[in-house]
C-alpha cells in the first residue's frame, strides 16, 4: 500500500468571463511565442461563447462525480482541484492541502496520452507548485488505453453509425475520423523516440484507434486527423487537417467510385468538451461536412460516464495498492503505460517531456 492524504484533480483551467479571455491566453502563452494574431482568433472563439469556456464547469462536475464514486466504494480520500492556467491555481491548492495537512497527494490530470502539454509541463507545474512545501505528488498513468476512458468512446461510435445506419448509410461507406490535438512534429518525437517519427503520442492514438473501430465499427474504413494547430506556420506539425482529410474524403466520394457517405467524428484527444471541441470541431469541422456534402455526427467525449469516472477510481485504487503491470487494465499492448516519479519539493525536472512505456523498463518508478 502507498499512502496518500487526497486526490489532486489537475487541469488546464480556461476563462469563465469576457474579462478573463486575455489574462487566460497570456498564461498559456507565456514565452511560447505564440502571434499575437492566433491570440486574438483564439479570443475570438472564447468570446462567441461569452468568454467562458466549459472546461471549469466539467472539472466541477468531474470532481463531483469522483467525489460520489469514492464514497460509494468507501474511500476516503478527498479532492482537491487545481488548474495550470487559471484558478484555482495549483500553487494555491497545494498550499490549501498542507494548511489541512495533506501533504501526499496523488494527481489525477485530465490529459491521457503522452505529450509535453498533457505530461511534462504537469511535472513542471507540479515542481512549481510544491516549491519551499512539504508536499509530495505522485501522477497516475496515462490511461489513454484504460477501459474507462475508451468505453465512452465505443459506444459513442456505436450509436453514430447506428444513427447514419437507420438514415440508409451502410456501414463500409462511413468513414470514422478520429481526431486529436496537432502538436509540433518534434514534440510528437520527443513524447518517445522509441515509437517511429510521431513518437509515443501517434502510437497511443493509432492504437486506441483501432481498438474503437474493432469495437464499434468494423466494418467501417478509419483514420486519424489533427485539429488546432497554431504556433509558427513554418514549423511542421502533425498532418492531416481534418478539414483537409474531410475534403479528401469527398474528392473520392465524387468520382464513379462513391466511396463514402458519411463522416463520424471521434474527438478521442478529450476527455470532456473543450473549447478546442465546441469550436474547431461542432463549428468549423461539420461546417466542412457540410459544405463537401457528408452527413456527418460527432461523438461524446468521456465528460462524467460512468465508466470513465470508475475508471479514473480504478487508477487512483491501482496506486494505492501497488497493483502490478501484469494486473493493471489496457486495451492495447502499449499498456499499460508506466508511472511516473513522484515529485517533491526542490527535486530537478527529470523526465520532462514524456515517459516511457513500462515494457521498455525506462521509465522513472
Ligand atoms: C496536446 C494538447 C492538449 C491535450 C492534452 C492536455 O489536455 O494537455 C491540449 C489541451 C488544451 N489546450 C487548451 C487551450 C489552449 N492550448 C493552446 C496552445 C497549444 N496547445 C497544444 C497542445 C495541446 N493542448 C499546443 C502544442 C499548443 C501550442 C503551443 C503551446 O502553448 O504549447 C492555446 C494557445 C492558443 C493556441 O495556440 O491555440 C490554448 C488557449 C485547453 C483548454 C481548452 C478550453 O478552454 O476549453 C486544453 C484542454
Ligand atoms: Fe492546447
Amino acid at each position: 500500500m502507498t499512502h496518500y492524504d487526497a486526490i489532486l484533480l489537475s487541469s488546464f483551467g480556461g476563462p469563465e468571463g469576457q474579462d478573463d479571455v486575455i489574462p487566460f491566453l497570456r498564461n498559456v502563452t507565456a514565452g511560447r511565442g505564440i502571434p499575437d494574431e492566433r491570440l486574438e482568433e483564439v479570443a475570438h472563439h472564447y468570446r462567441h461563447f461569452g468568454g467562458v469556456s466549459p472546461i471549469n464547469e466539467q472539472n466541477r462536475q468531474l470532481k463531483a462525480a469522483l467525489e460520489a464514486e469514492l464514497a460509494a466504494r468507501g474511500i476516503d480520500l478527498p479532492v482537491y482541484w487545481g488548474n495550470r492556467n487559471w484558478a484555482p491555481y495549483f500553487g494555491d491548492v497545494v498550499r490549501e492541502a498542507e494548511a489541512n495537512g495533506h501533504t501526499e497527494l496523488l494527481g489525477l490530470v485530465t490529459s491521457a496520452y503522452t505529450s509535453y502539454s498533457g505530461v511534462g509541463q504537469y511535472r513542471e507545474d507540479f515542481l512549481k507548485a510544491t516549491d519551499g512545501t512539504g508536499v509530495s505528488i505522485d501522477r497516475i498513468r496515462e490511461y489513454f488505453d484504460h477501459p474507462g476512458f475508451v468505453q465512452p468512446f465505443v459506444e459513442g461510435v456505436r450509436e453514430a453509425i447506428a444513427s447514419l445506419g437507420g438514415e440508409g448509410g451502410a456501414p463500409d461507406r462511413i468513414h470514422v475520423m478520429y481526431v486529436t490535438h496537432s502538436i509540433p512534429t518534434a514534440a510528437a518525437l520527443a513524447s518517445g523516440p522509441s515509437f517511429g517519427e510521431g513518437g509515443a503520442y501517434v502510437a497511443q492514438h493509432l492504437a486506441v484507434a483501432s481498438v474503437i473501430s474493432e469495437a464499434a465499427a468494423p466494418e467501417s474504413p478509419w483514420s486519424l486527423s489533427y485539429q488546432s494547430r497554431s504556433g509558427d506556420p513554418r514549423t511542421p506539425w502533425l498532418e492531416p487537417d481534418i478539414n483537409d482529410a474531410i475534403a479528401d474524403l469527398a474528392a473520392s466520394t465524387g468520382s464513379a467510385t462513391r466511396a463514402v457517405d458519411a463522416i463520424v467524428i471521434v474527438p478521442f484527444g478529450f476527455v470532456s468538451d473543450h473549447m478546442e471541441v465546441m469550436w474547431d470541431l461542432d463549428n468549423e469541422v461539420l461546417e466542412t461536412a457540410a459544405e463537401h456534402g457528408l452527413k456527418a455526427r460527432r461523438v461524446p467525449t468521456p465528460g462524467v460516464h460512468p465508466a470513465y469516472v470508475a475508471g479514473l477510481v480504478d487508477l487512483v485504487l491501482e496506486r494505492v495498492n501497488d497493483v502490478p503491470d501484469a494486473d493493471r487494465p489496457h486495451l492495447t499492448e502499449l499498456g499499460p503505460w508506466a508511472d511516473h516519479a513522484r515529485i517533491r519539493s526542490g527535486e530537478e525536472v527529470a523526465d520532462a517531456t514524456s515517459s516511457a512505456p513500462s515494457s521498455s523498463g525506462a521509465a522513472a518508478r
